[in-house]
C-alpha cells in the first residue's frame, strides 16, 4: 500500500525529533486553564476551540496577511472557549514559539495541535504555556496512545483525543476512557471531510465524555447539525482564518454569546 500523508507526517516527525531540544526556560504561566471546564461551560450556546493555522498540506497557505497573536486577540474578544495553535512547522506553517506567544495573549486554555509521539514533545507544550495537548488515535496504537495521555496528566495537562472511525473509538474506549474525544470529520489519510461521521461514533461515547467536532465546519446549519448529533463543541480553523472578519463569522456561526448568571437588579 502506498504511503498516506499522514504516514508521511509521522516519518518527517520522527526524523526531526532526533534533533529535538529541551527548552530551557520554564512554564512562564502557572495556572493551567481547563479545556474540559471552558467547553462544559460554553460562553455561547455550543462550545468552540477556534484554531491557529497559517497552512495546511491539502489547502497550502491560507491568507498572506496571517497573524497568529492578532488572531488570537480577535477570537478571545469573539467569546471563543478555547485556542487551538498548530504547532507543526513543515506542513502546518506552525511552530512552538508561536504557541509561546498566544499564551501571552489571551487567558484562554490552549490546545497544543501537533502530530505527538513522543513524551518530550508534551514538556515542550508544558513549558510553552499549553494546557491540553492533542493526542491522535490514528498515529500510534492504543498502548502508546494511552501511555502519552498519562505522561499529559502526569504534567497536569488534559488531552483531546482525537478518533476518526468507529474502530479507533472502540479502540482506544476497550483501553480506556478519555475526559475529551474529538471526532475528526477529516480523514487524514484521503483529507476527505464528513460532517457525519460523528453519526456513526457518538453513540459508542459515553455521555460523560465532552465531544468536539472537528474540521470542516462552515455555517449556522453545521453547527446546529453537530449540536443536535450530539457534539458539546466544534473546532474550527479554516472558515474563520480566510475570513476577512472572524468576529463577525463567529457570531453568524454562533449567534450571540450567553451572558450566564446576570444578577437581575
Ligand atoms: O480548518 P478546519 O477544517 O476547520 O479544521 C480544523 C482542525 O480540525 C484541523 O486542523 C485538524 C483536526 N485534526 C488535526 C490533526 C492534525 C492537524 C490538523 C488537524
Amino acid at each position: 500500500m502506498s504511503e498516506t500523508i499522514l504516514d508521511q507526517i509521522l516519518r518527517t516527525k520522527a526524523n526531526e525529533l532526533e534533533e529535538f531540544r529541551r527548552p530551557t526556560f520554564d512554564r512562564e504561566q502557572p495556572e493551567i486553564y481547563s479545556l474540559k471546564k471552558a467547553l462544559s461551560r460554553p460562553k455561547h450556546r455550543f462550545g468552540l476551540i477556534a484554531e491557529i493555522k497559517e497552512a495546511s498540506p491539502s489547502k497550502g497557505v491560507f491568507r498572506p496577511d496571517f497573524n497568529a497573536e492578532h488572531l488570537a486577540r480577535t477570537y478571545a474578544a469573539s467569546g471563543a472557549d478555547a485556542i487551538s495553535v498548530l504547532t507543526d512547522r513543515v506542513y502546518f506553517h506552525g511552530s512552538i514559539e508561536r504557541l509561546r506567544s498566544v499564551r501571552r495573549e489571551v487567558r484562554l486554555p490552549i490546545l497544543r495541535k501537533d502530530f505527538i509521539i513522543d513524551e518530550r514533545q508534551i514538556e515542550e507544550a508544558y513549558l510553552c504555556g499549553a494546557d491540553a495537548v492533542l493526542l491522535i488515535a490514528g498515529a500510534m496504537d492504543t498502548k502508546r496512545l494511552h501511555h502519552l495521555y498519562l505522561t499529559v496528566k502526569g504534567f497536569g495537562l488534559e488531552a483531546l483525543v482525537e478518533v476518526h472511525s468507529r474502530q479507533e473509538a472502540e479502540a482506544v474506549l476497550d483501553r480506556f476512557t478519555p475526559e475529551i474525544v474529538g471526532i475528526n470529520n477529516r480523514d487524514l489519510k484521503t483529507f476527505r471531510t464528513d460532517l457525519h461521521v460523528i453519526e456513526r461514533i457518538r453513540p459508542l461515547i459515553p455521555q460523560s465524555v465532552l465531544i468536539v467536532s472537528e474540521s470542516g465546519v462552515q455555517t449556522p446549519t453545521d453547527i446546529q447539525f453537530l449540536q443536535k448529533s450530539g457534539a458539546d463543541a466544534a473546532l474550527i480553523g479554516e472558515t474563520l482564518i480566510r475570513s476577512d472578519a472572524p468576529e463577525k463569522k463567529i457570531e453568524a456561526l454562533y449567534g450571540k454569546v450567553v451572558i450566564r448568571d446576570a444578577t437581575p437588579n
